[in-house]
């Protein structure tokens, strides 16, 4: 089989992802969209937008022409935002074979569909969908390319698949497992995004390390809700997809979604805060998607129901804090699907 993986989009994560694959003697090409990114990478080794301060393997070639990227690959790793999938994915579509493993790194829903990375993929190159994997968890990019322990999940409906991208992308510093539930895993790993913007918001008003600790739990316990009423296996929402990574997000200085949160609730406005960003805060539109989810479902997300109020309603902030520390009392497994999680267990 051929060494070659293409990735497909260079930003922060997709060079991360591909540093990975060059420290592991992958011969590894990445897809950019402008001329101007593709010499930066190949001929300073750096990708400076991005990745300030970092120097790349020299074993990463770039190039704007998809078809030399993917040509002759056994992997393609996408990891474009959630906004872009269908488009890259269409684009893949006329390079692409069935031979190829797909893998994608996205965190996020189709807006529009409220369709996941997997299935939007799979429509676009008319392939199964339980072919596809997933890589998440707990990974800024900022620390993957300086080589920190890192441990991530892969998950896909195809074991085979799953585990080749484990041998992909495994070694001493990037700790991958495998996963079967690849619902759970892309359910998690968007949702937790949302989660992430209510705790940097709630560091921005000021509050401390207990409403943190509220967001954090709270919002897996939101998490989990939606996810098994869409059939995911709660137990992955423990994983590192789930609880790992709404850890790293919810308290991380390098988290894009933390900081639009604790910008917002400084006072600054969606607009002020992701013209400033330059980098893709997926949890905004995932709020919106949530949104919409919750109530396709019937499922209360309250943090997420709040955040779509302050991002797109003009909700001061400190009126969604009341909104959500004033509601009535509760138990604290009220509105689990319990039948749902009993049937995991028979
Ligand atoms: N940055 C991280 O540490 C990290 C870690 C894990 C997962 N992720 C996920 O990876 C995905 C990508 O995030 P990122 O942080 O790399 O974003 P980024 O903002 O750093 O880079 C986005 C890249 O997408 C490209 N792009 C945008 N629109 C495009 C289009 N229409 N066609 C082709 N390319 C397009 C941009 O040119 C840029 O290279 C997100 O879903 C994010 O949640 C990021
Ligand atoms: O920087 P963020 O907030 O986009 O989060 C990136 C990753 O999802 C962390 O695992």
């Amino acid at each position: 089989m051929s060494d070659k993986v293409a990735v497909l989009v260079a930003g922060s994560w997709g060079t991360a992802l591909a540093s990975v694959l060059a420290s592991n003697n992958r011969e590894v090409w990445v897809w950019t969209r402008t001329e101007e990114q593709a010499r930066e990478i190949n001929e300073s080794h750096t990708n400076n937008r991005y990745l300030p301060g970092i120097t790349l393997p020299s074993n990463i070639q770039a190039t704007t022409d998809m078809k030399a990227a993917v040509q002759s690959a056994a992997a393609v790793v996408i990891v474009a935002p959630s906004s872009a999938m269908r488009e890259v994915a269409g684009q893949l579509k006329e390079h692409w074979n069935d031979e190829m493993l797909v893998i994608h790194a996205t965190k996020g829903f189709e807006l529009d569909s409220l369709k996941r990375m997997s299935t939007v993929i799979a429509e676009e190159l008319g392939c199964e969908e339980g072919r596809i994997v997933v890589l998440s968890g707990p990974s800024h990019a900022e620390e993957v390319v300086r080589r920190c322990p890192t441990t991530v999940v892969v998950a896909s409906a195809d074991a085979n698949a799953a585990e080749a991208a484990q041998d992909l992308f495994m070694n001493t510093y990037f700790r991958v497992y495998t996963n079967r539930d690849m619902l759970g895993v892309e359910l998690a790993g968007a949702l937790k995004n949302i989660i992430a913007l209510g705790a940097g918001m709630s560091d921005g008003l000021g509050f401390g390390d207990n409403a943190k600790a509220a967001l954090i739990t709270r919002g897996i316990a939101e998490m989990l809700r939606v996810g098994m009423e869409m059939g995911a296996n709660p137990l992955t929402f423990a994983g590192l997809a789930g609880i790992g990574d709404l850890v790293v997000t919810a308290t991380s200085r390098h988290s894009r979604n933390w900081r639009a949160g604790s910008m917002l609730g400084q006072g600054k406005s969606l607009d002020e805060v992701l013209s400033s960003m330059g980098m893709v805060v997926e949890g905004v539109r995932t709020t919106k998607a949530a949104y919409t989810i919750s109530q396709k479902y019937g499922v209360q997300m309250p943090i997420a129901d709040q955040l779509y109020h302050v991002l797109f309603e003009n909700r001061d902030p400190r009126s969604a804090v009341e909104g959500l520390m004033g509601r009535g009392p509760k138990t604290e497994m009220e509105m689990m699907p319990l039948e749902t999680w009993e049937q995991w267990h028979t």
